[in-house]
Parts: structure tokens; sequence; C-alpha cells
């Protein structure tokens, strides 16, 4: 066995379908009187359903997240939660949902209470993300992470099934990346592999129901895996596309992540053979080079995005984005190329098969 260290985050977890029904008890395990319920604009409607739960202890509702945290939206909550006195932030919706209580308690050092309802994985990772002037920032801080975390699949019936599969490949990407992290260890490893599979195997489920408690459960622990692997190593070659391509070209952020996983892996199928082992082992595919085509053909199969032409990136972009890939690089197994980048992203673009 190598030597490793390992420090796990702490947060209260609470899982399964109803769990929402024990937000007034995390509520007052966390010793909060005001919350301030958070939002996107779309999630209204569920955002005032928790502040009703919370009673008395809602201090209000802010329904304006938007994703990648413009500082504006940050500013105009953190006001929001000093003039409303709150003294926790409960988040419910997606990653969007989630940066915006990590940018008010970046500040603030309010606790947050966070209730996810996609697969993105930011509600047990001490990472924060802002966006100012056009560029995102991000970095870790204990204080961002969510002090509780409430998983109920039901609320994640009404994510649309294009979504999930997108955001399901999107904490697919935190295991897979984790899997060859240079600061990675046997327990990541273990969580990575678990959540591949638990994700993998949720998916078609979710496709064929919507609506399937079971594909929608087995999906949230998948995420909730994939997150902590997340959180807990640095990610590589893939992160660092999907943050330079989402960032500079506006692309969303898990079709981004569903595009371009099979191109990243195979970019480090050589330099990882044994992460190649562990992906292909939880995707039930028999020959580890075989990895990335796997991941490929498995976001076919769940009808993801498979180029970044069909999510609108500009074919114009693709040298700057290879530009860009190479410059802050992310620690990666294979050292980044600018040449082999841009062929990477050409095929990305194209929706081509992966190649090394
Ligand atoms: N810090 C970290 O550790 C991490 C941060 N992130 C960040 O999070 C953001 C992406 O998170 P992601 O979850 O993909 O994006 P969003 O939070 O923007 O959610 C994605 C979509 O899901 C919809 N949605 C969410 N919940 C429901 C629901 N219950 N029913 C119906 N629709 C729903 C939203 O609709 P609507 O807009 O209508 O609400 C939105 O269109 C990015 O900014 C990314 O950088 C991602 C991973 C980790
Ligand atoms: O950009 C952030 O807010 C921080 C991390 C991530 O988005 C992780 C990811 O790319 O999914």
């Amino acid at each position: 066995m190598r030597a490793f260290s390992y420090l796990p985050h702490p947060s209260r977890v609470v899982f399964g379908a109803g769990a929402l029904q024990h937000l007034g008890r995390e509520i007052e395990a966390l010793g909060a009187r005001r919350a301030l319920v958070l939002s996107t604009p779309g999630q209204a409607a569920q955002a005032e359903r928790v502040a009703a739960l919370l009673g008395e202890r809602a201090a209000g509702v802010f329904a304006r997240a938007v994703m990648h945290v413009p500082i504006e939206s940050a500013q105009e909550a953190r006001r929001e939660a000093q003039r409303l006195g709150a003294d926790c932030a409960v988040a419910i919706g997606g990653g969007s949902t989630t940066g915006l209580g990590k940018a008010i308690a970046l500040e603030s050092g309010l606790p947050i209470l966070a209730i996810p309802t996609t697969y993105a994985g930011s509600e047990v990772t001490p990472i924060y993300g802002i966006t100012e002037g056009g560029v995102k920032k991000t970095g870790r801080d204990a204080k961002v992470l969510p002090r509780t975390v409430i998983y109920d699949p039901e609320l994640t019936l009404s994510l649309p099934v294009p979504l999930s599969v997108a955001s399901g490949l999107n904490a697919l990407a935190h295991a897979a990346e984790g899997l060859y992290a240079h600061d990675g260890n046997p327990i990541t490893e273990l969580m990575a592999q678990e959540g591949l599979r638990a994700m993998a195997a949720a998916l078609p489920g979710l496709v064929a129901d919507a609506r399937d408690l079971a594909a929608r459960g087995d999906a949230l622990y998948g995420a909730w895996l994939c997150g902590i692997v997340l959180g807990q190593v640095s990610m590589g070659l893939h992160h660092k596309l999907c943050h330079t391509l989402g960032g500079s070209f506006n692309l969303p952020h898990a079709e981004v992540h569903a595009v371009v996983l099979p191109h990243a892996l195979a970019y480090n199928a050589a330099a990882a053979p044994e992460a190649m082992a562990r992906i292909a082992a939880a995707l039930g595919e028999p020959e580890a080079a075989q990895a990335p085509q796997a991941v490929q053909r498995l976001a076919a199969r769940l009808g993801a995005p498979l180029s970044l032409r069909a999510i609108g990136m500009p074919e114009g972009g693709l040298d700057r984005a290879a530009d860009l890939a190479v410059q802050a690089a992310y620690p990666n197994p294979r050292p980044l190329e600018r040449a082999a980048l841009r062929a990477l992203l050409q095929r990305a673009f194209d929706g081509a098969a992966p190649r090394g």
C-alpha cells in the first residue's frame, strides 16, 4: 500500500426519498433562526416551498441565482442576506444556486444547508467560483463547504432528462479525473469507482423513465460520491478544458463536460492506464484501453450532445481555446501539448471518436 494522507470534509448528509421533511430538524441542529432561501428564478416555487417548511426560521427568498455566479449577483445576494439579518443560507437547486450560497459564505462565514437538485456535486466541495469581468475565478475555502446536505431524489424528478444526462456526465468527469489525480488516494479511488458505477447504472433507468425514483436515488448517490472526489483531489485537463470553454465561450456547463470527457480521457489514456482500467470496470467495458470510447458510447446511448458544434461553440474559437488550455495548466498525467490539444478540440467540435 502506498503512503497517502486523507482529510475528510465535514458535512452532515441526510439522504433518502422524502428527506426534505427533515429540513426543520437540520436547520435547528445548525442553530439557525433566520435562513435566506436561495434558488434560480426557474426554481422559485421550490424555494417558496422550502421557505414555507422553514416557517418562522425563513428570513426570505432570493430567487436570482445565475450560472457561474456573476459578481453582481453575489453582491446583491450578500446585501440581501445582511439586510434580512440572515444567519444561514439554504440553497435549493443545482451548482449555480449552491455557488451563490458559497459566494455569500465566503464573505460572511454564514453556514450553508444545500439541497441539490442536479448532479454537479458542488454541495460537498469547498470549491467556489465567482465571475468578474467575464473571467471566472475559482478557489478553495473551508468556509464555503455546506455544513449540511439534504439529498432528496423526489426533488430531482422534475429535472428534465437531457439536463439529468448532461449533469450525470459532469459527475462522471469528477470521478474519472479523480482516478488519475496526482494527489489521489485509495479512499478517493474507491469513491470514484463506485460513483462512476452508480451513475452509469442509474442514467439509462432515468432516461427510460424520468420519474423512476430508484434510478433518481442511485444517480444522486453517485453524484454525491463523485462530488466528494472533486472536493478532495486535483482535477486535470478535462476540467481545465471545460472551464475554458464554459468561461470564455459561455457554453452550458454540464453539456460541455458531456462532450469533452471522452476526448480528454483519450488524451490521457496512455499516461494513466490504471485509471482507465477502473473507469472501464465501472462502466462494464472489458478492455481498459477502451474506457474513453465506452464513455462516449454511454453518452450517445443516453442522448447527450456529442459535439461542441451542437452546443454553440464557434469553430473560429478553437485556436483560442487551445491557447487558453495550455495557460495556467491544471496538473495532468500527460503534459499539455498545444498541437495535440488543438486536434482534441477539433474532434470534440466535430463529434468524432476519441483518440489519444
Ligand atoms: N464549486 C463546485 O464544486 C462546483 C461548481 N459547479 C458550478 O455549478 C454550475 C453548474 O451547475 P449545474 O447544476 O450544472 O447548473 P444549474 O444549477 O444552472 O442547473 C442546471 C439546470 O438544471 C435546472 N434545474 C435544476 N434543478 C431543477 C429541478 N429540480 N427541476 C427542473 N429543473 C432544474 C436549472 O433550471 P433553472 O435555471 O430553470 O432553475 C438549470 O437549467 C456552474 O457554474 C459550475 O461551475 C459545478 C460543479 C462543482
Ligand atoms: O467552476 C466552479 O465553480 C468550480 C468547479 C467546477 O465547476 C467543477 C466542474 O467543472 O464541474
